[in-house]
């Protein structure tokens, strides 16, 4: 039996736009976009640890909303969930303070213009449509 690692990620919107945060690192990682968010710690529940890793990452007051239905594998054991989340009021406008070099609000139209992580892909399609969100279709074909 292989341990499972839950990685959370953050799909924080704000008038529609999606934020988008770009790696910095691992080198085999870095320059690919993705949610922000990270790895659940033992005895962590899943949503104490978006919150955290949104105020590591980001710098960010955050709640969780909720869970989207559905799971990605990553490279075993790590699996991806994706949560909803807001920015609390008074929070400070998120920055890239670690893991991340730059950071992007994707409008509706410009959700496929950033290179995902490849298992981002159909998480971040497959959000959205659950969304109901007007990006939902695209990143298969991709460049369009
Ligand atoms: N955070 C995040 N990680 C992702 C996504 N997609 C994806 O393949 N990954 C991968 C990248 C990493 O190998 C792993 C998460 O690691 P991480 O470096 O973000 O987690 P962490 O902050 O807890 O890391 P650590 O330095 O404390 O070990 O999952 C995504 O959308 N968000």
């Amino acid at each position: 039996m292989s341990e499972r690692i839950v990685v959370v990620g953050a799909v924080l919107l704000d008038d529609g736009r999606l934020l988008a945060a770009r790696r910095s690192a691992p080198v085999e990682l870095a320059g690919r976009w993705e949610l922000p968010g990270g790895k659940v710690e033992p005895g962590e529940t899943a949503d104490a640890a978006l919150v955290r890793e949104l105020r590591e990452e980001l710098g960010v007051d955050a709640e969780a909303g909720g869970r989207v239905p559905g799971e990605w594998p990553l490279k075993p054991p790590y699996v991806l969930q994706v949560w909803t989340a807001r920015l609390r009021p008074g929070s400070a406008a998120p920055e890239p303070l670690e893991d991340h070099d730059e950071l992007r609000w994707l409008g509706p139209g410009e959700i496929w213009d950033v290179d995902w992580l490849a298992q981002d892909v159909p998480a971040v399609r497959e959000t959205l449509a659950h969304l109901g969100h007007p990006a939902a279709r695209g990143g298969e074909a991709s460049g369009a």
